[in-house]
């Protein structure tokens, strides 16, 4: 069975964990604890392989160096970084992330060093919190283009509500179904959660 893992990262409040939760088990939680970063583990079928997928959501942490991101690219297959098209400064800090994940010195991150060579991390740039579009501050052509721009994946998504629905509501709306994930829990497959082996804060995980 393959491994691979995500870290999930983004501005404060910007609906990482609702947005971890809504993957892993189709429902909508409005509030969570963030007090403790967390690894979920999950079994899924993906394109007819199966995968050992681990989710790292982190608690946000304003204090920590925000861009360092070390322990990160050591750990992290690929990056899902989360953006509130309601919050324009959560869009300036989404930049901030891929330019850091994207620059050339970050050679020394998990993907470069198992292939010796410079295979770049899959990222993918989600625009959350769709349902919120009539006060959009960031438009879907913006995200659109940054994640062109840095070799990214990009959708927008709302973790609170089906897209379909808003889409036929928001004049830029357009993004949701190309952002569905087409990933198939495996039978019997299980989803728990535990502490991560790194990270400043390794405490128990949320339930
Ligand atoms: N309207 C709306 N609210 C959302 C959505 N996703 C999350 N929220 C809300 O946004 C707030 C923050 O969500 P979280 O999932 O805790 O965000 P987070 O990025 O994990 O937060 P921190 O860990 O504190 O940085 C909560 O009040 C959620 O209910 C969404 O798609 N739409």
């Amino acid at each position: 069975m393959n491994d691979v893992k995500l870290a999930v990262l983004g501005g404060e409040g910007t609906g990482k964990s609702a947005l971890t939760v809504r993957f892993l088990t189709k429902r909508f939680i409005g509030e969570y604890a963030s007090n403790f970063e967390s690894v979920y583990s999950k079994h899924l079928y993906l394109e007819g392989k199966q995968l050992n997928l681990e989710i790292y959501d982190p608690c946000s942490q304003p204090k920590k160096a925000k861009f360092s991101l070390t322990s990160e690219l050591h750990w992290a297959d690929g990056f899902v970084i989360v953006y509130d098209i309601s919050d324009r400064s959560s869009f300036a800090f989404a930049k901030a992330l891929v330019y850091r994940i994207r620059e050339p010195q970050t050679s020394h991150c998990k993907s470069c060093v198992l292939h010796f060579r410079a295979v770049e991390s899959a990222v993918l740039l989600v625009g959350n919190k769709q349902d919120l579009c009539h006060v959009r501050e960031v438009g879907w052509e913006e995200g659109q283009k940054l994640a062109l721009d840095n070799r990214c994946q990009f959708c927008e998504l709302s973790a609170a509500e089906q897209c379909l629905e808003r889409e036929t509501e928001c004049e830029q709306g357009k993004s949701g179904e190309r952002g569905r994930q087409n990933l198939k829990q495996a039978p019997g497959s299980e989803l728990s959660a535990q502490s991560p082996t790194w990270g400043s804060n390794s405490q128990t995980a949320r339930s």
